[in-house]
């Protein structure tokens, strides 16, 4: 067990430091040689992701940090000799367990209202996710429920699912709109992440999804003209968006609509993201390759070829094993992305159709169902997931300089993530320093 010892604000040793000490294994990112760097362009080079073990992994040591960022990271007596675990505003003996990066979950659709737990039932019983879709089901009914919601039910809900991301370690989520798929409730749903941010511990990313579904009653083209014409310029206008996502797939948006749809976003000064290959090989990932997306996700359909291109293009494929799982359908194939090349990065993928919430879950399928190692789907659900999204500031790592965000376990190895799956194995959140109490 760990033992925390923190200070009250205005006691002498409130100093803005943190220590982290007798850590048994403590994750401090990718092994040296396969950490991405800076190409002389500026652009990002992955480099070769599947040469080395992809974790640099230290016994007996601690880290310290002085106002929310990694200042020294090192076996425990030297950090705790220049950093004294009793002058320290947070000091936490990690009493031999393991310590890793605080995990980053980079695609959540967490902003809505309604239940859909009679459609699982449903899919149990042999319905397919596009027959729901059709009969106005699915992303449609939750469009229903969360314009009807109010502002302070959207605020609550979202609050309410990071609270619980957080217990379960996770310091970093990114949050898309796309339950609204008209202007002014876009703008609610974006709103509500940009109030709910402001109050809240996890850092977070917000994505604007208008291209979601094709609102019941519009063509598809038509109502990629509004997502051109009208949201895309109100968001931009308000600033509250960092990348711009849709939902490439058969019978929702092709990819002339979907290139129209980014295209247009990067004009307005949001990255690009895609929905790529969930149900079908449509050619998105092939697309995201093209505009130097930053991710492409789901990947379900996806082949070698599509692994080789987004390699070759630096773009992060985003694995979401939790949505595989609940849907019934086959993994996507991380292994031939890591041959490629390619980092993996990790996901919860949470929405009404996909209700998990951890990535704590989320390493256990990758290690158990897509043959990752424990160390591999850590990195998935740390340092690849930053990249995707393009947190290059040591985010999901603990190396100096980044971000002082970590998870101490009750368990002496990062395999128990991976390994126990019936409850968790976070003992400690600790939030740029400072221990968090979810
Ligand atoms: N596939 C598209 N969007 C979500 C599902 C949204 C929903 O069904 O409500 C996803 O990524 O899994
Ligand atoms: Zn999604």
């Amino acid at each position: 067990m760990s033992g925390a010892d923190t200070p009250s604000s205005d006691d002498p040793a409130d100093d803005g430091t943190c220590v982290v000490y007798d850590a048994g294994e403590l994750v401090v990112g990718p092994a040296a040689g396969t950490d991405e760097s800076r190409a002389g362009d500026g652009s990002r080079a992955i480099g070769d992701r599947a040469a080395d073990g992809p974790l640099e992994i230290r016994e007996d040591a601690a880290f310290a940090a002085i106002d929310g960022e990694v200042v020294a990271v090192g076996p425990t007596d030297e950090i705790t000799r220049e950093y004294p675990p009793e002058s320290a505003a947070t000091a936490i003996d990690a009493g031999g367990n393991a310590v890793v990066p605080g995990f980053v979950d980079p695609h959540t659709h967490a902003v809505f209202a309604g239940d859909r737990s009679d459609e699982f039932t449903a899919k149990l019983r042999g319905k397919s996710y596009q027959e729901i879709l059709a009969e106005g089901g699915g992303i449609l009914r939750t469009v229903r429920a969360t314009r009807a919601a109010s502002d302070a039910t959207l605020r609550e809900n979202l609050r309410a699912h990071l609270d619980v991301m957080l217990a379960h370690g996770t310091t970093t989520v990114e949050v898309k709109s796309g339950y609204g798929l008209d202007a002014e409730t876009e703008l609610r749903l974006l709103e509500a992440i940009d109030r709910v941010a402001d109050a809240h511990p996890i850092d977070v990313v917000p994505t604007f999804m208008g291209a979601h579904a094709v609102p019941e009653g519009r063509e598809a083209d038509e109502y990629v003209d509004r997502v051109v014409e009208e949201q895309l310029p109100a968001v931009a206008e308000q600033g509250i968006a960092e990348f711009c996502d849709v939902f490439c797939e058969a019978d929702v948006f092709d990819v002339a609509q979907s290139r129209r749809v980014l295209e247009a976003g990067e004009a307005a000064g949001l990255t690009p993201k895609i929905h790529a290959e969930e149900f079908t090989r449509l050619g998105g990932a092939q697309l995201a390759a093209d505009l130097g997306a930053a991710s492409a996700d789901h990947l379900l359909h996806a082949t070698e070829e599509d692994a080789a291109a987004l390699a070759a293009a630096d773009v992060v494929p985003v694995l979401l094993p939790a949505t595989a799982f609940g849907l019934g359908e086959a993994y996507a194939d991380a292994r031939a992305f890591l041959d490629a090349g390619a980092p993996v990065a990790l996901a919860t993928d949470f929405n009404p159709n996909c209700h998990a919430r951890t990535m704590e879950f989320v390493q256990t399928l990758a290690a158990v169902e897509m043959g990752l190692t424990p160390a591999e789907a850590l990195r998935g659900a740390t340092h690849d997931a930053a990249l995707s999204i393009d947190r290059e500031d040591g985010t999901g790592t603990l190396r100096e300089g980044a971000p002082a965000d970590a998870v101490v376990l009750e368990a002496p190895s990062i395999a128990h993530l991976a390994y126990r799956f019936d409850t968790s194995a976070v003992d400690t959140v600790i939030k740029a320093g400072v221990e968090v109490d979810p």
